[in-house]
């Protein structure tokens, strides 16, 4: 999860701009509050008219003078009209400057990406510069107009309270006061706050955006419960962040309550004092209908505006002003990237479980997990044909089993069926005795590896590809050891290195199978199923990653791209719609017609 330093970063990256673009707006800044206090003669009057119609009216028994004060409260608020369009006028002075730099910045870099030429481009700029420069400047007007009603508001009642009676001021400040020092001591957590809950929810929609992009590979290449740990820790990440959020934002409403309701109660509480202390009874209806009817209301729509719309407006200038071009932060990992790579926390606490077989490089005994097949039917939906049917097979430990059979007869359904991905319709697929589980259940340690025609390969270092499927991670002489076995040492070589970085469509099919194959060498997994996994490789190359894959411990079930590679198997199975065979290359020549005219059609190149 990103720390503090991270989230803070768009906080940084703002502020200054922020502070330089006021610095060089003094003028319309001081027009707007010369405007602002003429504006606070309005707040003023509100509480003060109050007082005095009260006072020298009403109670007094004079109901016209009482009428007239409660009028001239009246005619402050008509006679603002002007005052208000002059606020609006150099408001505009103010955020229209805004919006055009803002406009300048995002046309030249999107120019500057358009014609360096190196391929980029801001898919980006059409939604900065229309919506996101029109929400900058539209927030951000917001905030003043917020902030400058409230620093009015605050001054008409200070004011009021002043001349009314201080007493009156003793009562009141001192919890406007405390009330409103926690309440921007509280601003810059919950903003801190607020920024690594939206990174979380971006982290969120990243992962699970790319899980979803990579679906069919991650099934192919068994990593489902690795991706499934990895969407579980950036949703607990997400939950974390949008807990601690609100109970920061829980906060508020109490700041609130002590700036703006606190000295309500306590004028209340206080009043006989007040009243004994010369504070006549009409000042304190004009203290409290300063607090009541501006104070309150101005603090809520400030807290608000600078709870919700404040952070908002920083996230949308951080993402106009920040270069996304720029080089990367090295602390700050891409959240794109971070599902491909990355051993989520919690898998990397978890023990691991002792692994029953030692795979990689090693060249000891024949071992695996034995494959049995039992009468396994299975069709593509509860209407159609079955496309196995009545399948007996078995694959011993350790043994390298090829199969064939014309296109379309099921091979692919076989290994699917054998890696769990599919599930027989009748009969058994049994492997160590046990039914393989399907994806979505997982297993504790990886079992099985598939790879399928079109190989996976993700945008990292070649390093990171290779050890997609170690969840342990890999002694560095394991993982070259790999990389040599099935021939991918040429194309190391070219990209500099196990550190190099791999851009996906930058490699032809072949070279993305042998790091598909390379990754399926490495990992833990004691059976690997290649479904024409070398079909892009050239045949020298294939028998070379076949051998590898001989000489690694393990089970292997190979479907059979040509027919050299059925003839390097332990045993061949020959589909062929109605029964299997099986057996070695030279009987199945004697006892199958099926597989001596595949011999016939293949080409058997001498490798
Ligand atoms: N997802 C699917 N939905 C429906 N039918 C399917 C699906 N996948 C495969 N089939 C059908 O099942 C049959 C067996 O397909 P499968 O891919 O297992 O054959 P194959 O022997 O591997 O073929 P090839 O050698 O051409 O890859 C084919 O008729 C195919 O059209």
């Amino acid at each position: 999860m990103t720390g503090e330093g991270a989230t803070a970063r768009p906080l940084r990256r703002v502020l200054p701009r922020a502070r330089r673009f006021l610095r060089r707006r003094r003028r319309p800044l001081t027009r707007l509050a010369a405007f602002s206090v003429l504006e606070s003669a309005q707040t003023f009057l509100g509480g003060y008219g109050v007082a005095r119609a009260l006072d020298d009216g009403f109670l007094a028994g004079d109901t016209a003078t009482g009428l007239l004060w409660l009028a001239a409260g009246a005619v402050a608020v008509i006679a603002g009209g002007p005052v208000v369009r002059g606020v609006f006028r150099h408001l505009a002075d103010l955020v229209e400057p805004l919006r055009d730099g803002l406009l300048r910045l995002v046309v030249t870099r999107a120019l500057r990406e358009a014609t360096t030429g190196d391929g980029r481009t801001d898919a980006g700029a059409v939604s900065r510069l229309t919506s996101q420069t029109e929400a900058a400047r539209d927030g951000f007007a917001g905030l003043v107009l917020t902030a400058r009603t409230f620093g009015v508001t605050l001054l008409g009642t200070v004011a009021g309270l002043v001349v009314l009676d201080p007493l009156l001021l003793l009562v009141v400040l001192p919890p406007l006061a405390l009330g409103s020092l926690l309440f921007c001591l509280s601003l810059g957590p919950t903003a801190l706050r607020q920024h690594r809950s939206l990174e979380a929810d971006e982290a969120l929609a990243a992962g699970f955006g790319a899980t979803a992009r990579g679906l069919r590979d991650v099934v192919a290449c068994g990593g489902e419960r690795q991706r499934a740990d990895e969407g579980e820790a950036l949703t607990d990440a997400a939950e974390a962040a949008a807990r601690s959020l609100a109970r920061w934002a829980a906060l508020r409403p109490l700041t609130l309550g002590v700036a703006g309701q606190l000295p309500v109660v306590l004028l209340l509480v206080c009043a006989p004092w007040l009243l004994r202390g010369g504070v006549s009874a009409g000042e304190l209806l004009g203290a409290l209908t300063y607090l009541t009817q501006w104070l309150l209301p101005a603090l809520n729509t400030l807290a608000q505006a600078l709870g919700t719309a404040a952070t908002r407006l920083l996230v949308v200038l951080d993402r106009l002003t920040h270069d996304p071009y720029a080089a990367p932060d090295p602390a700050r990992p891409d959240p794109a990237h971070v599902p491909e790579t990355a051993v989520p926390e919690t898998a990397a606490a978890t023990p691991p479980e002792p692994a029953p077989y030692a795979y990689g490089t090693g060249t000891g005994a024949r071992v695996g997990p034995r494959v049995e097949l039992r009468g396994v039917r299975f069709a593509y939906g509860p209407g159609a044909r079955p496309v196995l049917d009545g399948l007996d097979a078995v694959v011993e430990p350790g043994e390298c089993l090829a199969v064939v059979g014309p296109s379309g007869i099921g091979k692919s359904t076989l290994a699917a069926l054998t890696a769990g991905l599919l599930t027989p319709a009748a009969g058994q697929v049994l492997v160590d005795g046990r039914p393989p589980l399907p994806p979505e259940r997982g297993e504790p340690a990886l079992r099985r590896v598939l790879i399928p025609q079109q190989a996976y390969v993700f945008s990292g270092t070649l390093r990171e590809n290779l050890l997609y499927l170690c969840p342990d991670g890999a002694p560095p002489a394991d993982v070259a050891a790999s990389a040599r076995a099935v021939g991918l040492d040429p194309l190391l070589r070219r990209l500099g290195g196990l550190d190099a970085t791999v851009v996906p469509e930058a490699l032809s099919q072949g070279e993305r199978q042998l790091v598909a194959l390379a990754r399926a060498h490495l990992s833990p997994a004691p059976l690997v199923l290649l479904d024409e996994a070398t079909c892009h490789l050239d045949p020298a190359a294939e028998a070379r990653a076949e051998r590898a894959f001989a000489r690694r411990p393990g089970t292997v079930v190979v479907i059979a791209h040509r027919l050299s590679s059925a003839r390097r198997a332990d045993r061949v199975l020959v589909l062929d719609g109605l029964r299997a065979l099986s057996g070695g290359h030279r009987e199945l020549l004697d006892s199958s017609p099926l597989y001596r005219e595949l011999f016939g059609h293949w080409e058997a190149p001498r490798v």
